[in-house]
């Protein structure tokens, strides 16, 4: 289980995330949603180990955040919004990269499985020739080559066509329900949260999405 109590990040002075505490279970997906600028990466980095918090303490089963930082990294699959690839190589050789760097060992072709999973059928082409999608679900791949227990995605389906969204929501519920990942990622669009997620965090304490979700069915938990 991840378990976040009192989490608190300022930058600056700025008061970004204010007293955060909820738990997420093995399997769980949960939706980020809140205005521009409410704190929904800041939360994700702070998932992540990118940044630390001013306050408060985060836990993935038995391991502390703070006490074992090098074994939590090694459970944690991360999508940032801006794609982090190397255009220049091919699919493979990205695969290939991010597997030395990965704490497992697979072959080429458990990686090219992993791609294929997600309807990503190019592989010894270069990255730079690839859609936005495709670059997306390459992005998300490597984020899982070593079987991570939480996935962070932050806006994975923004700007991509509706076919591969929905082929990266199937593949994300795939992974939370048969994998029993934990998934966090933030969205804008309202029927995909809708549609994926088990439960909601708005962030902001926005009155706005309340509204929105109140039908959905979904728990909405504001900060
Ligand atoms: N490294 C940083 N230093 C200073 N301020 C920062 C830093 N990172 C983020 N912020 C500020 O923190 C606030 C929250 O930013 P964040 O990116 O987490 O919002 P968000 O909810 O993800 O927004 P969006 O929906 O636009 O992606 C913003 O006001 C941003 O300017």
């Amino acid at each position: 289980m991840l378990n976040i109590q009192s989490l608190t990040k300022r930058y600056n002075r700025k008061q970004i995330l204010n007293n955060l505490s909820f738990s997420v279970l093995p399997g769980e997906v949960i939706g980020l949603v809140g205005e521009n600028g409410a704190g929904k990466s800041t939360l994700l980095r702070l998932l992540a180990t990118i940044d630390k918090p001013n306050k408060g303490s985060i836990t993935l089963f038995d391991y502390s955040y703070k006490k074992h930082r090098k074994e939590i990294r090694k459970q944690i699959g991360y999508v940032p919004q801006d794609i982090a690839i190397w255009d220049e190589l091919t699919v493979k050789e990205n695969m290939l990269f991010f597997e030395k760097l990965a704490y497992t060992n697979k072959t080429s072709e458990q990686l090219r499985q992993l791609c294929l999973e997600m309807n990503l059928d190019k592989w010894d082409v270069p990255v730079k020739t690839l859609s936005g999608g495709m670059k997306r679900k390459l992005n998300i791949a490597i984020s899982l080559i070593h079987d991570p227990t939480i996935l962070l995605l932050d806006e994975p389906t923004v700007g991509i066509d509706l076919k591969s969204k929905i082929e990266i929501g199937s593949y994300l519920l795939k992974q939370a329900k048969e994998h029993n990942r934990i998934i966090l990622y933030t969205s804008h669009d309202m029927d995909e949260i809708k549609h994926l997620c088990d439960r909601v965090i708005c962030i902001g304490n926005d009155l706005f999405y309340k509204e929105i979700l109140k039908n959905s069915g979904k728990e909405v938990i504001s900060f």
